[in-house]
């Protein structure tokens, strides 16, 4: 849902404000260098007269001796400002990119299930990138830009106004046509962004899929789409370029119009003696430098044009508002958190219903197993109580406070989940295990390790907790990186923990080594373990059988199992076949 935005100025000074002193001194070298440019052809007009009119050697080598100076001067001043124009677009993009990273790390799993990892880089460094040089220099060499032309004039309006006049109508015509069609490349410059962007999601997307594109023989058939997404962000740039050039190329024809206007006039007022020839000279290299501003102008404009793209991108992310939104309660009762839903609806997409009228309650401490077909909601349920997504209706309540009024750093302290999937990241095996906290202490690494016997493992590394893992997960197996994440969670000893296909990866003889363990550490919590495998569950109070997402059955796990017409009862009697077999 978008937000107020606010006004496209407010919003490029928030950006623009922090670098404001460095801004200043990029404007004062630019004017420096503005004036420097300025004198040089006056040096060279009086070089050309004194060599002209057989004047004194001194005079000549010192003003020889002058443009050297100002000549070396010009070039350490573009050097100081090609420096402070990149800190200053690094200083201002890098806060835009952290703006962006932080606000898409809070958008709900919604937004995030429709866009792909490749994508997210694009729209958060691509689109700013396209925005750097706008930042750096826009608005210096506009100003810039804007006093050179002034400079060149005003001079010239003093030296010969006629020729003055001819510069002026081509100068306000260049300038005024190139702010009649500075738009003309907008649109095209963020179609060529998204084309960019669904390139990237593609590529990260078959990496990612890399061992399924290599087994299954599709390479071919993933560079024939590689080359189609290359084409279209081709096709596109090539037509965003094409509209961002025309006002350039507009300038360029009439700048071409006004030097021989100019030089015309300059040369009959040489042949006629109203002027020197360094004054000719003067003319001819003052209308050439009148291009310097408009092409700087110019080359602004196509900026502005790509940075107005990329900003429109940005603030269209800027303004999605998460549909999570926390709460402001921040206590919850201390020890296990019980749990209950009450008439719980929910669906990922309109009209079509993921769980129905879902109502149960744990007391604390209990331990539910959660079973159920394939898709039948297991793990929808666990994602509603750590919200990653809103209910349509109902009421989910841990340790009795309804879990929309919490706020969810309360929430992610006090619930812990062990997913399918393990995300593992760059750092060393400490870092992955406390998840970059460093107020956790090695003794309780060892302590949590050692209970899911995890240690031997660990002792086995050349260096221990200090071991590089790879992000991705390339570095573990499937059942260590399950025991890592088991580990992962009971290091924050959280007060309410879902497990969800806690050991599914495991063999027999560890999953029975880390039952034990894993029971240990759950008599501190209150626990939803969802399992296809029944033995996972022999400690579990409670029992849930889903279905189409409807509750089938709940009750005490021994009076199920007791009761021969239960679900629960015929699936273990099917799990004991099956062992038998
Ligand atoms: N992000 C999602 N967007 C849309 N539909 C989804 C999403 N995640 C799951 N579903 C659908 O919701 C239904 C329930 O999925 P869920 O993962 O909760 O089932 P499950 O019982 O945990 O399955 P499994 O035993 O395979 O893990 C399935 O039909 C699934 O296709």
């Amino acid at each position: 849902m978008p937000q107020n935005k606010p006004s496209s100025i407010s919003w490029l000074l928030r950006y623009l404000l922090p670098v404001k002193g460095r801004m200043l001194v990029l404007l004062l070298l630019l004017l420096t260098s503005t004036g420097v440019q300025l004198l040089n052809p006056q040096i060279i007009q009086r070089f050309i007269d004194t060599a002209s009119s057989q004047g004194p050697l001194d005079s000549l080598l010192t003003l020889a001796g002058i443009f050297l100076v100002l000549a070396v001067c010009s070039q350490l001043l573009t050097v100081l400002l090609s420096y402070l124009g990149n800190d200053v677009a690094w200083r201002a993009t890098n806060r835009l990119r952290a703006d962006l990273l932080n606000h898409c790390l809070r958008l709900d799993m919604r937004f995030h299930n429709l866009k792909t990892p490749g994508e997210m880089i694009e729209r958060i460094d691509g689109d700013v990138s396209g925005m750097s040089n706008f930042f750096a220099m826009f608005v210096v060499q506009i100003v810039g830009s804007f006093i050179l032309l002034a400079g060149i004039l005003g001079y010239m309006f003093v030296f010969n106004w006629p020729i003055a006049i001819v510069m002026t109508i081509f100068t306000c015509v260049s300038v005024g046509a190139m702010f009649v069609i500075r738009d003309l490349g907008v649109k095209s410059s963020q179609a060529e962004r998204e084309a960019s962007a669904v390139l990237f999601g593609f590529i990260e997307e078959r990496i990612a899929g890399i061992e399924d594109v290599q087994t299954s023989g599709s390479v071919p058939y993933v560079m024939r789409r590689f080359h189609l997404a290359m084409r279209n962000v081709f096709v596109r740039g090539r037509k965003a370029w094409m509209l961002r050039v025309v006002p350039w190329n507009v300038t360029v024809s009439l700048f071409a119009v006004a030097v021989t206007a100019v030089l015309l006039m300059g040369v009959h007022l040489y042949i006629t003696g109203q002027v020197t020839l360094g004054a000719l000279f003067l003319i001819f290299q003052y209308t050439q430098m009148l291009n310097d501003p408009i092409e700087q102008l110019g080359n602004q404009m196509q900026e502005f044009q790509k940075a107005k793209s990329g900003m429109r991108r940005s603030r269209e992310i800027l303004s999605m508002e998460s549909e999570i939104r926390g709460g402001t309660e921040d206590s919850l009762p201390e020890g296990p958190l019980a749990v209950e839903f009450s008439h719980v609806n929910f669906s990922y997409n309109q009209g079509n219903p993921i769980l129905r009228d879902i109502s149960f309650r744990l007391e604390p401490g209990e331990r539910l197993g959660l079973i159920g077909r394939t898709g039948s909601g297991k793990t929808s349920i666990s994602r509603l109580l750590l919200r990653l997504y809103n209910l349509n209706s109902g009421v989910i309540r841990i340790g009795g406070v309804d879990i929309r009024t919490l706020r969810l750093e309360v929430l992610y302290r006090r619930v812990g989940m062990v997913t399918q999937d393990v995300q593992l990241f760059d750092g060393t095996l400490r870092d992955n295990l406390t998840l970059f906290n460093s107020r956790m202490s090695d003794e309780e690494i060892w302590d949590t390790t050692g209970k899911l016997g995890l240690r031997p493992w660990i002792d086995s590394l050349p260096q221990g907790l200090d071991t590089h893992l790879k992000a991705g997960g390339a570095s573990l197996s499937a059942g260590e990186a399950q025991l890592f994440a088991l580990t992962r969670v009971f290091l924050t000893k959280p007060s309410l923990v879902i497990l969800d296909e806690p050991s599914s990866r495991l063999d027999a003889a560890t999953e029975a080594a880390l039952q034990t363990a894993v029971d240990k550490l759950m008599e501190q919590c209150t626990g939803i373990v969802i399992a296809h495998r029944l033995s996972t569950l022999e400690a579990t109070d409670q029992i849930m059988v889903l279905g189409g997402g409807r509750i089938l059955e709940f009750g005490s796990r021994q009076a199920l199992a007791q009761d021969p017409k239960s679900g629960y009862a015929e699936l273990l009697r099917d799990d004991r076949q099956e062992e038998l077999a």
